[in-house]
């Protein structure tokens, strides 16, 4: 028995879990947000227990400082040498990165350097990463990369219609992200489907406050909606998604408060949105809330939001010509049925037909009726299972 901790680090949040492996046991998981900011809140839940309190967080590496007294003050570890594995997604991974990896030194000046394609999340991973490895030196320590289950992408769909040297030298393409999350809902929907995975056709919908979704033919992925950043695909919490890129020069020249293009990919990844389109919120219940209080700019954010979603799965329908499932996973994807119910209503001519009464509040399985042509699942996503499970992989080679 040993134990395996997974992180997932965010710009301004780190998610963890710990697992006794191989029994993918969990022992304890918690969440640390608001990092930076004041009045950070710390979550730690363990057994039937839960400990939430709030601190003043600066920086990742405190997170972890913190991170790892808790475990020992709540008695979840009695010795950090305890903790056997640690294994850390890494958003990009660029074209270095095409699977799992031991972290050494090198490794993680490679995750700094691949900062620019994965811009708020890379730094808040590399400096997760540096704090695990001064304070825990004897674990194994593995980066689990979001690009990687997306290298299967063909040319066609990863090359942008630039001159070719700025895919050729500057490696100028699309990388897609949360590759551990559209991988894992894949799996568990070949095996509701009853299907080897081999012969499935599976949309998956990630939305969270990032969102992707993803085309998987044969478990593997075919495209999907984020790009060389995560900035692309879908309209998601702070970020726009696709827009046309003529908008910046545009913007640079017009308004005083934008100097330069970094100025402006800055306003479209924090400022954007949900959050920029309502000016009230990043977060899909508020923005439920004040739609249903009658607010205009809210209403239209959740009609936009819906609308790019509905969007990439019909994009998808043609890229696998047809597909057996649809699946909604993250945040919203998993708890907002006024979303899925919009998503899905425009989707009836595909013969995507749903039960709605089962469409609920913390409702997971089968919301497609027993005639609908593409079923429709609703399936909690584990990033961290599958950190951990590539933990474990590594430590056995
Ligand atoms: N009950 C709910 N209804 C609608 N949206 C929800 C609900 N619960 C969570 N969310 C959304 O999920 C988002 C967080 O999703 P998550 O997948 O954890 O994102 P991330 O990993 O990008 O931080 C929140 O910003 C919120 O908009
Ligand atoms: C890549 C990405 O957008 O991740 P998250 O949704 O966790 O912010
Ligand atoms: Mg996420």
């Amino acid at each position: 028995m040993t134990k395996t901790l997974a992180v997932n680090a965010g710009s301004s949040s780190m998610k963890w879990q710990m697992y006794e492996m191989p029994e993918e046991k969990v022992l304890a998981k918690g969440l640390i947000e608001r990092i930076g900011l004041k009045d950070s809140v710390t979550t730690v839940k363990f057994g039937d227990q839960k400990e939430e309190r709030v601190l003043d967080i600066v920086d990742h590496t405190q997170a972890v400082h913190i991170l790892l007294e808790d475990l020992k003050r709540l008695h979840i570890v009695e010795e950090f040498t305890e903790i056997t594995g640690v294994g850390h997604r890494v958003v990009a991974g660029g074209e270095i990165f095409k699977k799992s990896t031991l972290i050494n030194q090198e490794v993680v000046q490679q995750i700094e350097e691949l900062s620019p394609l994965a811009p708020l999340h890379n730094p808040a991973n590399a400096a997760g990463i540096k704090a695990f490895l001064e304070l825990l030196p004897d674990a194994t320590a593995v980066a689990v990369f979001d690009t990687a289950f997306h290298t299967t992408m063909p040319e066609k769909a990863f090359r942008y219609p630039l001159p070719k040297k700025y895919y050729t030298e500057n490696a100028v393409r699309k990388y897609g992200a949360h590759g551990t999350s559209h991988m894992f809902v894949a799996q568990e929907a070949a095996k509701m489907l009853g299907k080897d995975i081999k012969d499935t056709k599976i949309i998956t919908a990630h939305i969270g406050n990032g969102g992707s979704i993803t085309a998987v033919k044969g478990g593997e992925s075919m495209d999907t909606s984020m790009g060389f950043t995560p900035l692309a695909g879908i309209m998601m919490g702070t970020r726009t998604g696709d827009i046309d890129p003529s908008v910046f020069p545009y913007l640079i020249a017009n308004d005083d408060s934008l100097k330069d293009a970094q100025d402006v990919v800055d306003m479209m990844n924090k400022e954007s949105g949900l959050l920029g389109v309502s000016g009230l919120s990043s977060d899909m219940r508020e923005i439920i809330a004040a739609r249903d209080a009658g607010d205009a700019d809210a209403s239209l954010a959740f009609e936009m939001y819906v609308d790019r979603i509905q969007k990439f799965i019909g994009q998808y329908l043609a890229v696998l010509n047809g597909a057996d499932a649809i699946v909604f996973t993250a945040g919203v994807g998993e708890n907002s049925a006024p979303v899925r119910e919009a998503v899905l209503k425009g989707l009836s001519w595909f013969g995507i037909d749903v039960d709605f009464s089962k469409n609920v509040f913390g409702f997971e399985g089968e919301l497609s009726t027993p005639e609908s042509r593409v079923k429709v699942f609703v399936i909690p996503t584990d990033e961290e299972l599958v950190i951990a499970r590539d933990v474990e992989a590594a430590k056995a080679k």
